[in-house]
């Protein structure tokens, strides 16, 4: 993959190419520059308060010197949570939930192509029946992964119905992974919340649910967040997507949304091609947050 810096990490190299030695002006920059990034105030001050402390601590008096320190602070405050997708059951179910628009049948259609890489069989379903393009535009990714789909039979179908048959084929055919997408946005967010808990209990009346995992588009950061609160409260999720990291000025969401939910960060996407999805790695992400 192509290296990539977002746009956040300038306000960084402003700091860090100016006068070499740490004055009340540097920290004054880096804390605008935390805030700017989207790190949240939290994590900000937090973040800060460590830094001062170990730079009276060791003395130290040099920018670049700072620099490092932050890098592996942020690095050490994201490796806090374990990224690792548990994927070992036959069929492995994964169920992607999220508000609308944020990115879910794109993350799938790069998931699937991913996957196939670990020479893995998968079948996506398209329990998004709420809306007809929905259904053809999983497909459309489908083709794009070379993996099989299961549609519903008819417009507006049951999606717990669409659900067990993708796990009901993917049983009765030996696939490794099913992955299922799912509504985001319903009349209301308890008729939502119903539609996904009954998608759940259907799944699991055949085999255990593997990963629910929460797409968030990272260019909203702390408002997307908001948005998708009720998926945190009701939905059992077990790991989050974050989405359109690419050319975003919010790499520092990256952190603070770990800390605020309490959940790990199990993928990125950086792009609208279908290799634009990688795993999460704490100290490839520090390096490219902070330079
Ligand atoms: N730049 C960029 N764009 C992305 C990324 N992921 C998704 N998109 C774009 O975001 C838009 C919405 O993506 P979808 O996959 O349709 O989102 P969704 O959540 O499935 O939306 P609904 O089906 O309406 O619920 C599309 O234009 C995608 O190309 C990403 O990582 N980077």
């Amino acid at each position: 993959m192509a290296e990539r810096t977002w746009s956040f990490s300038k306000a960084f190299r402003n700091i860090f190419s100016g006068p070499t030695l740490i004055t009340d002006e540097t920290w004054d920059d880096l804390e605008t520059a935390l805030i700017t990034a989207d790190f949240g105030p939290d994590v900000t001050e937090a973040l800060l308060d460590s830094l001062r402390a170990e730079v009276s601590r060791l003395r130290v008096t040099e920018v670049s010197e700072l620099r490092s320190m932050l890098r592996d602070a942020v690095e050490e405050r994201l490796a806090a949570y374990d990224p690792t997708l548990h994927l070992s059951e036959r069929p492995a179910v994964i169920l992607v939930v999220g508000v609308n628009g944020v990115g879910k049948t794109t993350t799938i259609g790069k998931f699937a192509n991913y996957l196939k890489a670990f020479d893995k069989r998968i079948v996506v379903g398209a329990a998004d029946t709420f809306r007809a393009a929905a259904v053809e535009q999983l497909g459309t990714w489908a083709e794009r992964a070379g993996v099989d789909i299961v549609k519903p039979q008819q417009q507006g179908q049951d999606p717990a119905a669409v659900a067990f048959q993708t796990v009901e084929r993917a049983i009765a055919e030996g696939y490794d992974i099913a992955i299922i997408d799912t509504a985001g946005r319903l009349q209301t967010k308890g008729g939502l919340m119903d539609e996904l808990g009954k998608v759940r209990r259907v799944i699991e009346k055949q085999a255990p649910v593997a990963e629910v995992l929460l797409v968030l588009d990272a260019t909203t950061g702390q408002n997307g967040l908001a948005q998708a609160e009720a998926f945190i409260e009701h939905a059992g999720v077990t790991g989050l997507v974050l989405t359109k990291l690419d050319g975003s000025a919010k790499g520092g969401f990256v952190l603070a949304v770990q800390e605020k939910t309490g959940l790990p960060i199990k993928l990125v996407g950086q792009g609208e091609g279908i290799t634009d999805l990688t795993g999460f790695t704490p100290h490839v992400f520090a390096q490219q947050l902070v330079g």
